[in-house]
């Protein structure tokens, strides 16, 4: 299968002499077309560093990343910035959104940006997204007045409006309760099911557990990984104990 990332011997530093913090140390990684990867480790073992390596949202310091067969770091700043507009979607722990607008035109805004499209044709595909997402009927809510797990439904949804090939999610539900939590992870598979890449960092076992391959970060390298099966709906918790299993096994 094609890759959609390809990583090579990446580094990132930040700051300069006596200041500076490698967060990255030479990480190698590919994600195949339509896989879902998670990355799990401690505090500051570069897992947020490696999203945003991976995504061209951060420049690198050396190395290099691939989106499909172009290189990043070769592509000028408009040409990047559509790349990510256009073929990634990105789902934070908290969703920016304008308290302005209500739910629906929050999600359309970053598509509607470019005044190139239809406004209804955006409307309509919004809705159809939060129908999928369980959020129909929402759409005329501030985004103060609905609940985290209802408002990252939005920001998935938000994420999904250019139909993205892959997905980058940091922490996407860092902010929610177990039972949110478990929705959104539901979300996701399915929104993989039907071909999306997703690449998600998490603390949470549980959600890392639904994915195909975990990655384990560690001192800013990836220590080890573990490949899963296709996630089922099933075997939960003894996905859950493989995972911890992997995390033992790299001392995390
Ligand atoms: N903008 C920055 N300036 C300086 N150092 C940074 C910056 N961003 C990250 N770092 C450092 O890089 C290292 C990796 O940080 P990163 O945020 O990637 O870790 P993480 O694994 O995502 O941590 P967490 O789980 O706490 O979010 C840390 O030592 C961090 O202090």
């Amino acid at each position: 299968m094609s890759n959609i990332i390809t990583g090579k011997n990446i580094v990132k530093i930040f700051g300069k002499g006596n200041e500076q913090a490698k967060a990255l140390n030479k990480v190698n990684v590919e994600i195949a077309k339509g896989e879902f990867v998670a990355v799990m480790g401690p505090s500051g073992s570069g897992k947020s560093t490696l999203l945003f390596a991976l995504s061209g949202m951060d420049e690198i310091t050396s190395g290099m990343v691939k989106f499909g067969d172009t290189e990043l770091s070769k592509l000028g700043e408009n040409a990047l910035a559509d790349v990510r507009r256009t073929k990634m979607g990105f789902v934070f722990q908290q969703p920016t959104m304008l308290r302005n607008l209500n739910l629906l035109d929050n999600i359309i805004l970053p598509s509607a940006q470019k005044g190139k499209k239809d406004t209804a044709k955006l409307a309509q595909k919004a809705k159809e997204l939060m129908n999928k997402a369980g959020i129909a009927g929402l759409e005329n809510r501030d985004t103060t007045e609905v609940s985290g797990g209802q408002l990252q439904r939005a920001g998935i949804c938000r994420a999904l409006m250019n139909e993205p090939e892959i997905l980058f999610a940091d922490e996407p539900t860092g902010a929610l309760n177990s039972k949110s939590a478990e929705e959104i992870m539901e979300l996701l598979v399915d929104i993989n099911k039907e071909g999306t890449a997703i690449l998600l960092v998490t603390h949470d076992t549980k959600v890392a557990a639904m994915a195909d391959r975990v990655l384990f970060t560690k001192d800013g390298n990836i220590a080890s990984e573990l490949t899963l099966q296709k996630f089922n709906g099933r075997d939960r918790e003894a996905r859950c104990e493989t995972v911890l299993a992997g995390m033992a096994a790299v001392g995390i």
